[in-house]
């Protein structure tokens, strides 16, 4: 197959046959789908197109930089404050007023953007609002709902498309599924949360999709065919005139957010709605992007509601940011909590920072959900969502996100007690963390490092990245919550102790992480995947690949920025006729 210079087939280089109708210099290269269809209209396309066109020069700039900064890191260099931006932490500003259709975001279930699970998710407000106690009936019950094409989504082609299908299909009221085995219809409730959209981030390509011969950025692929479709109906019925609704992953610069500012504002204009109407909250869930608050808020600041603490991107990106530094190992996954210094520091500033600003400050989530078979388990692990909801109220978090439908009312429960109003913007300034340094933000986390934690990371990024492979971008293992985000930071941990012959200083064996030792882990932990799952889930499932995928990236030479990369090239399905893999390299196209 001849390829382009990009490293991917280019129209020119062999013959389409598309049947969806594009606008000029638009190839469609994914499955042809009747009810697709009606998400990629011509007119739908040409307002994805040209968002790629104007932007993607900044873009490139952006993951320029990006590579730049690295460059600085690994020469030794640290994150820090920006003295060319002191003028925009130091001066009093505020952001645009909250709209009122989300000044109350006390709790927020994420999910993906499958189709039952939208149901689930928009319905499970009514469904908190029945179940919990007494005392909380007469407090009114908001839940927000943000569906997900990000950390809980494996972006292949069908899962984007039915996504952006699920989504215009419950911003019109008019979603319903049925479960066939169960014989069970779910359709929405009178009373349904508001819908937030997470977008993939800035270096996710869509290599479904060409725009004058190169891939889409994804993250105009989907918020451009989600605004295109739903804006009208969505400030309408769910924003009071607000809307849509976004949450913006990934970034590690202000710069970024400029490019997503000036995306809304031409989005608008085209839409011809007002300026400001489109609102989005940030993840901090980069170390540079802590650095990068205020600025992040001032470039969007007519189009924010507010930053939120992805702490599992955070910590990956704590690994990855010191990656050549030997003296910032971090311990255990598990010892990694919010408690940690440079956990608590980045919350706390967080909170100061939103408020000052006038925007709510989001918690983060809690990996626990519920045990099904277990009733003791299960209380202790929702006693440790309580636990962990209980830090972010008092710490002045505005909401927080609940991974599963039941821990919404421990989520609720705790979260009211803000009391009677719907944030704690104006209440909780927490002038107490302006003091707060370079040093805070960045100091190394406490704990040990053991051979459980090394088995851990690995058994758990190899089967969740062979459900990645297989369309799941969200799985429950050993009663925890595991996304892209989580699977990160085994992927970078397990990298970070070989790379450095860590030495396994928590269990009193002394050991030092090398090939060996990894060789033979990967090995037993494949034969204990093997008799957890069964051997014929094992066999059909994709965990032979997914383990080559994983060990492939904990043990190169340089770490990958993000698995998602490599691993996207094996769920890439071009139509008509080509193969199902094709080795696209996704990120030769940004450099
Ligand atoms: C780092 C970050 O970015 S965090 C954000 C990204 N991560 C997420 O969004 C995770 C979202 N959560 C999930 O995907 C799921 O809850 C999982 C994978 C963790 C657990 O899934 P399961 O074990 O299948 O859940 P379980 O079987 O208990 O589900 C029970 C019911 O709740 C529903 N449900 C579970 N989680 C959710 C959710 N997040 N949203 C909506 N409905 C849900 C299920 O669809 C199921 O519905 P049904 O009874 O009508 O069939
Ligand atoms: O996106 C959330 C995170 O914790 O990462
Ligand atoms: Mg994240």
């Amino acid at each position: 197959m001849d390829l382009g210079t990009s490293g991917y087939p280019t129209p020119a280089a062999e013959k389409i046959e598309s049947y969806y109708d594009v606008p000029e210099g638009v190839d469609i290269r994914g499955r042809y789908d009747e009810e697709f269809a009606k998400i990629l209209t011509i007119d739908a396309l040409k307002f994805v197109a040209d968002l790629q066109r104007e932007f993607r020069n900044d873009i490139k700039n952006a993951l320029e930089c990006r590579r730049e900064a690295k460059s600085r890191y690994n020469e030794g260099a640290l994150p820090g404050f920006d003295p060319a931006t002191k003028h925009i932490r130091e001066q009093e500003w505020v952001c645009a007023p909250v709209p009122p259709s989300v000044a109350d975001r006390k709790v927020e279930i994420t999910g993906p953007v499958d189709r039952k699970m939208v149901i689930n998710a928009l319905n499970s407000g009514a469904k908190v609002f029945m179940s919990v106690t007494k005392a909380l009936k007469v407090v009114a019950v908001f839940i927000i709902s943000k569906a997900d094409f990000e950390d809980a989504l494996s972006p292949s082609w069908e899962n984007l498309m039915r996504g952006q299908v699920n989504l215009k299909d419950a911003v019109a009221g008019t979603i319903s599924f049925h479960d066939k085995v169960r014989n069970r219809v779910y359709k929405l409730n009178d009373q349904t949360a508001k819908l937030f959209v997470r977008a993939r981030g800035w270096h996710l390509p869509e290599a479904h999709i060409l725009i004058d011969g190169e891939p889409a950025t994804g993250c105009l692929v989907d918020f451009g065919l989600y605004f295109y479709h739903n804006h009208s109906t969505f400030r309408r019925t769910q924003g009071d005139g607000f809307g849509p609704f976004f949450y913006l992953p990934k970034m590690e610069h202000s710069r970024e957010a400029k490019i997503w500012n000036n995306v809304f504002e031409k989005a608008e204009k085209v839409a011809g709605i007002e300026r400001g109407s489109i609102r989005a909250t940030v993840l901090i869930e980069t170390l540079p992007a802590v650095f990068q608050m205020d600025e992040i808020l001032y470039e969007l600041k007519e189009h924010s509601v507010g930053l939120n603490c992805g702490r599992w991107d955070y910590i990956f990106s704590y690994v990855k940011t010191f990656q050549a530094h030997p003296d910032r190992l971090l311990p255990d996954r598990v010892q990694v909590g919010m408690t940690q210094h440079f956990m608590k520091s980045y919350s706390d500033l967080l909170i100061r920072t939103c408020h000052r600003r006038g925007v709510h400050a989001m918690g983060g989530m809690a990996a626990q959900i519920p045990i099904k078979d277990d009733p003791v388990a299960n209380e202790a692990a929702l006693e440790l969502v309580r636990k962990d909801k209980l830090r972010e109220v008092n710490a002045g978090h505005d909401g927080t996100w609940a991974a599963h439908p039941g821990l919404i009312p421990a989520c609720m429960e705790v979260f009211n007690n803000i009391g009677n109003t719907p944030n704690q913007i104006k209440t909780v300034k927490r002038e107490d963390a302006a003091n707060l340094t370079e040093q805070d933000l960045l100091q190394i986390p406490n704990g040990v490092r053991t051979m459980e934690g090394l088995r851990l990371n690995t058994r758990v990024g190899i089967q969740y990245v062979a459900a990645w492979l297989t369309g799941s971008g969200a799985v429950p293992l050993y009663n925890l919550m595991e996304d892209a985000a989580t699977a990160e930071i085994s992927r970078v941990q397990n990298w970070q102790w070989l790379k450095y012959g860590v030495e396994l200083n928590g269990d009193g064996l002394g050991v030092k992480v090398d090939k060996e030792l990894f060789d033979r882990v990967v090995e037993e932990e494949m034969a204990r995947i093997e008799k957890e799952v069964g051997t014929e889930k094992f066999n059909k499932g994709m965990y032979k690949e997914a383990c080559k995928i994983f060990t492939g990236q904990c043990t190169s030479p340089t770490l990958d920025d993000f698995f998602t990369l490599d691993a996207y090239n094996y769920i890439i399905v071009h139509h008509p006729e080509e193969p199902s893999k094709i080795q696209l390299m996704p990120y030769v196209y940004w450099q």
